[in-house]
């Protein structure tokens, strides 16, 4: 509203009042529709477990500094408060849903690996944690915990004494970070990811606990499960409603597509699923990292797959069953399936060495806070003038600590709603 320039006398501003503000109902259709509703984790003590030993098990590329990780996370969720979208902190979650005690049983059931410990220590944890706070059980879970962490009086067994004081009696998760990964939200449903790599399994035991006891969410239904076929949620792409686009690679498998393809045809969440092969490699973990959506109609993607990648469509055979078809072209099968005339590329980079460089430093993993806005990390000079030059807006954000663990903004997010691409906010 204009301020009136002659106006001296101070009115109340009406417009200023309280209002009840009515949290979003969780629905994502789109990877671009305006995000109204986000998870992050801010980056906490689990970070502080990597070591030179240890930061390549827990898939990490190097050590990064704590403080200022968070710092770059604060900036990323201020950035999105910014545009008025409203962040959810992953750790404040489980801390609510950790206030139900059956959320409590499920977490200690979840963090005592009796295989790994034997039957005396994992008895000894679970004495322990059962006496803990919901706080202290919820840092317990992310951050992990050591021998050493564990009282003394708690257990003599053979394998506490064989073990080093600073192994993990409970493995710390510093990929949380990503929690675009651990669930994804098709529509109104939500589908836990089902990790790949040791390292990040139990994540999503965490997110099953938030979504099963969080009030938020205790409502919504599942679309695909923890024990399933290996899906992780970087490889899923909402290209437009009713379309996905699932990567199948080092992370997602074959078999994982197949099956979160038939559950969505079943649920009536989609009606065509891309399976995108990718290489098999850390550089490609995942197909966000090698392309996402900046706009309705475009993406940012690397250019050495541009013209290579390809898509087995998959669609309901009216039976429980799916049709596969192709392999065809990635960027024709997605255009047919959104029902657009093409889809517009804007290419990661410069040269093919600076869109290498930049394609390693999560270039192509940028997050669409709206149709042609996205977020990104500051350092990929060259591909963030390329975004700009094809008329998206970039939001740049610091991540030289949150990158180490090789992940950018669309890793960092796990949207968990948008506005319709047809509806204004
Ligand atoms: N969607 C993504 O590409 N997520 C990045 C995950 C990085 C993590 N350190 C991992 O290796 O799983």
């Amino acid at each position: 509203m204009r301020q009136n320039p002659y106006l001296v006398v101070t009115l109340p501003d009406v417009t200023a009042q309280p209002t009840e503000q009515v949290a979003a109902a969780p629905r994502v259709d789109s990877e671009v529709g305006p995000l109204r509703t986000v998870m992050l984790h801010r980056p906490g003590a689990e970070l502080k477990r990597l070591t030179p030993r240890n930061n390549d098990q827990l898939l990490f590329d190097s050590i990064p500094w704590v403080d200022r990780a968070q710092v770059e996370h604060d900036a990323f969720a201020e950035v999105l408060r910014s545009r008025d979208v409203e962040v959810l902190l992953l750790a404040d979650t489980l801390n609510t849903a950790l206030t139900d005690p059956r959320a409590r049983s499920a977490a200690v059931d979840a963090a005592v690996d009796r295989r790994r410990l034997g039957n005396e220590l994992a008895d000894a944890l679970r004495s322990h944690l059962s006496t803990v706070d919901s706080a202290t059980l919820a840092d317990v879970m992310m951050a992990g915990m050591t021998f050493e962490e564990l009282p003394a009086a708690e257990g003599a067994s053979l394998v506490r004494r064989m073990h080093h004081p600073h192994d993990f009696v409970v493995d710390p998760l510093p990929n949380l970070l990503f929690t675009r990964d651990s669930s994804v939200w098709i529509a109104d449903r939500v589908a836990l990811a089902s990790l790949a790599m040791p390292a990040r399994r139990r994540e999503t035991a965490l997110l099953d606990l938030i979504y099963a006891y969080h009030p938020r969410f205790r409502a919504a239904g599942r679309a695909y499960g923890a024990h399933s076929a290996p899906v992780e949620g970087g490889d899923v792409l909402l290209l437009a409603p009713g379309v996905l686009a699932i990567g199948v690679g080092e992370r997602t498998t074959p078999a994982g597509a197949e099956s979160l393809a038939r559950s969505a045809f079943s649920d009536g969440l989609a009606h065509t699923v891309l399976a995108v092969p990718i290489v098999q490699d850390r550089a490609t973990m995942h197909l966000d990292t090698v392309c996402t959506m900046v706009d309705t109609d475009a993406v940012v993607m690397y250019p050495a797959v541009r013209d290579t990648l390809q898509a087995y469509p998959l669609r309901p055979n009216g039976s429980e069953g799916v049709v596969v078809d192709g392999p065809v072209p990635f960027l024709n099968a997605a255009a047919e399936a959104m029902g657009i005339e093409r889809l517009r590329v804007i290419d990661t980079g410069l040269d093919p060495v600076t869109a290498e460089r930049e394609q390693w430093d999560d270039g192509n993993n940028t997050l669409a806070v709206a149709p042609g806005v996205v977020v990104a990390y500051e350092r990929n000079v060259e591909t963030n003038a390329r975004l700009e030059d094809a008329g998206i807006e970039v939001l740049r954000i610091g991540g030289s600590e949150l990158g180490t663990g090789r992940g950018g903004p669309r890793c960092m997010s796990c949207p968990v709603s948008r506005s319709s691409l047809t509806s204004s906010r």
